[in-house]
């Protein structure tokens, strides 16, 4: 049953309406051609549920086909009950009308269906030597959406490299290239410039009309000199509306190259600060970064004013006025405007130097206040449930004063300075018309004229001193927004293009990984009876290693794929978030195309840490160690000091240390690339990820639910939620599609966000989906709803799960247990089962707390509950034992009395596990058989019951080493 790709996807056109509520913050370059997605396909068979031949579609296809009644027959279980979600890994299930319907639209590789008709390029026929399932590669609909977008939002011109520091010196050259890069607005510029001179020069010819005027009327008041005088008037009169135009036709000129410039600089820095990596968002208060680029824009447009209409005028007036005033009245006259002036400016200059100190303490405080007021806000439903809006507003107004007491120190400062400024021109003033007295006879009309130039210059002047001060706080905030201009991100971007489909020749030995876990997950049970990996073990890891979803299909390139996921592979990944504390230790995992992988393990084990990893949040480790350490012994010494990491040394001895299991330096790669290398659009293009936390925009839902793919219609938006089980939730709204989620989505449930989330991805249709507890906030019934829809969209892509509810994940191809960083267990939910480790452990102590009643939603099929995991001392009491050693009795006894106990606990079974070997110096292995005993006992019992006794079931586990 072959469902050819027959629908089509209209793209939205340039100009939408709709297209201009797309989200601003990603008219940057980058984010938007984050939606490229090379390698994808656009035509040709689907591998989706039911739709392609076994040969073509690979093992998950195959099992599709076998299980046309929605079980999965991998697990055997039910799925669909109430309280037995189904797995988003399984790969059974027909799909029901509506997916089916948009997978016609959207395809696993993120192409948008066949198109002709439509004016899109026609369905390529399959030509991948994969049979009838096989894809062609062809532009993908990513490719289209940063099209739509690039053509919507047209890319604005690059900046030029930022000064290297806040200094005037630096600044304005670098001013001037941007003003000059502005080409079309050339025109502009000069004609302000001119504008401003001609204005200049209409100024300082006003106070020689007014000498003419006097002077005539001065030699007597004959017909001749009035008429003379009433010329000059007239002269005044024309030259003083001249310099008004002019003047006031400087800004119009001028402000749009301003305008151009400042736009610019804003798009590039916002699309600087989104490229920039996590550590350095989550280094920063929001608030305090909005400050900086807000002040650091607006001080461009302050420091262009200030330059072009009063530091240039000013000196070409002072210019104008000395050699007015020389030629009038000799040198002697120009010597004393130069010494005022000298003596001005000297003044000016260094009150406002010392005054800098102050002012970039007044922008500290600033960005403190706002910082502060911009969290409480963000944070509103917080501090009201807390009933901390008093101490909020109380710290807010310690700030407050802290900044005005800062400010009034500026304040003393400026007073002083304008005195300063105010006396020095005073006594400049008299000294020019005391020189000219002195001279001997002036005219009349040359006193006049000498107070006229001086005013003329004394007026700017004034001003010069406020635009100094300006200049220099100007200066303070372009210092910090230039640091932020310069800071480069810790994740740069690569240049290597996303490979269709996996490098070739990389065979990935799991073996070796999957033995190593199983070793570490017997712990001092296995491994110490005789050094060598236990039987189960070994079984495990052969299996392992054998898996035709893992190694196997890796290890021949030319194997049939499911082609359009991708290969993910963790080699020997060590990374910490700080170089003291270590989080992932020589991590080893691979995701073959269009399988789907599952990451579990108790809290903080660094599951959602390889997601980041993954997805390129963070690098790892280079060679193992932190960035920028000299050795691993070095940091080794560092970490001990500290009291932190474990020794590094240990960790890269254990998993092989400078390469990975295969032979690669460790790292992550994607089809066989390097991320480091990587494009970083073409990784992020091929990934959805459902968050822990979904985080919306203040936007409609609907175009919260279109961020997922922006040229996305009406009609798939809707289709999307409703795949996601949010349609009717979302008809029941106010205003349906339309309504506003409010301030980060606060307005949605947490369940509803998550959903929003799983829209998203619908509608991205990527080649990797990755869920961190995708399902975490739903009900029971929802969550069974949700995981239906996720298993569709898994389907034919490969997928990486992060969960806690185990029954969510049992259905994936395998499943990881990670514990400290380290992957402990590793195989497919019945090999673990077998293995009777940690994983069955934690199995049976959610199976235990869901029949208690103690928890929701996690394993709850009847046949699951009573499932009994194998391994040491499980199962009903016969105690099976590790190797068949037949531990039973009194170990078994006491696990049963303390069982309840245990399970009446809260936690996951991992932290159980560390509890009780922690409380009974026991391994771990002993511990987890103890935890899962005492889990399947508490099935059978009541469980309230007192006070925890770890000590009691530590005691048992001891008996069974
Ligand atoms: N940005 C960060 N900076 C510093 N430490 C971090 C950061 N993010 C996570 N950590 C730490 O790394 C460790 C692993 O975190 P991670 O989120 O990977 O755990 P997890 O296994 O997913 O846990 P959970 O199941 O609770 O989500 C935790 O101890 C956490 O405190």
């Amino acid at each position: 049953m072959t469902t050819l790709r027959g629908g089509a996807m209209p793209l939205r056109t340039t100009g939408s309406s709709r297209g201009s509520r797309l989200m601003p913050i990603s008219s940057s370059l980058r984010p938007f051609s984050a939606y490229l997605l090379p390698g994808g396909s656009s035509g040709s068979a689907t591998s989706g549920a039911g739709g392609c031949a076994p040969a073509a579609c690979g093992s998950a296809g195959a099992r599709a086909l076998a299980s046309p009644s929605g079980r999965l027959l991998s697990s055997g279980l039910g799925l669909g009950t109430r309280l037995h979600p189904p797995s988003p890994c399984s790969r059974g299930p027909l799909r029901p009308p509506a997916a089916a319907a948009l997978s016609v639209a959207l395809q696993p590789d993120g192409s948008s269906g066949a198109a002709a008709g439509k004016g899109q390029p026609a369905a390529k026929p399959a030509h991948n030597g994969t049979g009838a399932g096989g894809r062609a590669p062809s532009a993908s609909s990513y490719a289209t959406v940063a099209a739509t977008v690039a053509a919507q939002y047209p890319a604005v011109a690059e900046l030029p490299p930022p000064p290297k520091s806040g200094q005037l010196s630096d600044v304005v050259p670098y001013l001037l290239k941007l003003a000059l890069q502005e080409q079309h607005l050339a025109w502009r510029l000069a004609a302000a410039i001119c504008c401003m001179i001609v204005a200049k020069m209409a100024g300082i010819s006003l106070p020689l009309a007014f000498k003419s005027a006097v002077d005539s009327l001065a030699s007597g008041l004959t017909p001749v000199a009035l008429t003379a005088a009433l010329w000059a008037v007239g002269r005044y009169c024309l030259l003083d509306c001249t310099r008004v135009v002019a003047k006031e036709a400087q800004s119009p000129f001028f402000a749009p190259v301003s305008q151009a410039v400042t736009r610019r600089v804003a798009y590039h820095t916002f699309a600087h600060v989104l490229d920039l990596d996590t550590r350095f968002h989550l280094d920063r208060r929001t608030g305090r970064v909005s400050r900086i680029l807000e002040r650091g824009n607006r001080s461009i447009a302050v420091l262009y004013r200030a330059l072009v209409f009063t530091f240039l005028p000013t000196g070409i007036e002072l210019g104008a006025v000395a050699c007015l005033l020389a030629g009038a009245f000799g040198a002697s006259l120009a010597a004393i405007l130069g010494a005022t002036f000298a003596a001005y400016v000297g003044w000016t200059v260094a009150v406002t130097q010392y005054s800098t100190d102050a002012r970039k303490e007044v922008v500290a405080l600033d960005n403190l206040t706002s910082s502060k007021a911009v969290d409480a806000l963000l944070n509103y439903e917080t501090v009201t449930l807390f009933n901390n809006s008093r101490l909020e507003v109380g710290l807010y107004d310690k700030h407050l004063r802290d900044f005005q007491q800062a400010t009034l120190n500026t304040e003393k400062l400026s007073a002083t300075l304008n005195a300063g400024q105010g006396l020095i021109l005073a006594v400049g003033m008299s000294a020019i018309l005391a020189a000219i007295i002195q001279r001997g006879s002036p005219a009349p009309g040359d006193l006049v004229m000498a107070s006229g130039l001086i005013v003329q210059l004394w007026a700017p002047l004034q001003y010069l001193g406020w635009f100094y001060r300006e200049l220099r706080s100007a200066l303070v905030d372009m210092e910090e927004f230039f640091q932020i201009l310069r800071t480069t991100s810790n994740i740069p971007d690569g240049d290597t293009p996303l490979p269709d489909r996996p490098l070739p020749a990389f065979a990935f030995a799991s073996s070796r990984a999957a033995a190593a876990a199983a070793a570490a997950a017997n712990g001092n049970c296995a491994a110490s009876a005789n050094g060598a990996p236990s039987a189960s073990s070994l079984s495990h890891a052969s299996s392992s290693a054998a898996s035709p979803s893992s190694s196997s299909a890796a290890a021949s390139p030319s194997a049939p794929r499911e082609a359009q996921g991708l290969q993910v592979e963790l080699v020997d990944v060590s990374f910490g978030y700080v170089p003291e504390r270590q989080i992932l230790r020589g991590v080893s995992l691979r995701v073959a195309p269009g399988e789907s992988v599952a990451v579990v393990g108790s809290s903080g084990s660094g599951k959602s840490t390889i997601l980041k990893l993954v997805t390129r949040l963070y690098d790892v480790w280079p060679d193992g160690v932190p960035p920028g350490a000299a050795n691993a012994g070095a940091v080794e010494a560092g970490a001990a000091a500290k009291g932190g990491a474990e020794a590094h040394a240990d960790d890269r001895a254990s998993s092989g240390a400078g390469a990975g299991p295969s032979g690669r330096a460790p790292g992550v790669y994607l089809n066989g690339v390097d991320v480091r290398r990587l494009k970083l659009a073409d990784l992020r293009s091929a990934i959805a990820v459902v968050p822990q936390d979904t985080a919306l925009n203040y936007e409609s839902i609907k175009e919260n639910i279109r961020y997922g793919r922006p040229d996305a219609t009406d009609a798939e938006v809707e289709e999307a939620a409703r795949l996601a089980r949010l349609h009717d939730t979302i008809l029941s709204m106010q205003d349906g599609y339309d309504t506003i989620v409010g301030e980060r989505g606060l307005k949605l449930s947490g369940g509803e966000k998550q959903r929003v989330a799983i829209a998203r991805a619908f509608l991205r249709s990527p080649r990797l989906l990755i869920c961190d507890e995708a399902t975490s906030a739903l009900d029971s019934a929802t969550e069974a709803a949700i995981m239906r829809s996720l298993e569709e969209l898994a389907a034919g892509r490969s997928a990486l799960f992060v969960a806690h509810r185990l029954s969510t994940v049992r259905n994936c191809d395998r499943i990881v247990v990670l514990r400290e960083g380290r992957v402990v267990e590793e195989g497919s939910h019945d090999q673990l089962m077998e293995l009777g480790g940690e994983y069955a452990a934690m199995w049976a102590l959610q199976a235990a707390k869901v029949a208690a009643g103690v928890e929701d939603g996690g394993v709850t099929d009847e046949e699951d509950l009573c499932e009994p995991p194998h391994g040491p001392g499980l199962g009903s009491g016969h105690g099976s034992g590790h190797g068949g050693s037949g531990q039973s009795g009194p170990g078994l006894s006491g696990a049963a009395v303390a069982a309840p106990a245990l399970a009446s606990r809260d936690g996951g079974a991992l932290d159980s596990v560390d509890d009780v070997s922690g409380a009974g110096g026991v391994g771990r292995r002993a511990a987890a058989a103890a935890v899962a005993a005492a889990a399947s006992a508490a099935a059978a019992v009541t469980v309230a019951v007192n006070a925890p006794a770890l000590t009691e079931v530590a005691a048992a586990a001891s008996t069974w080493q």
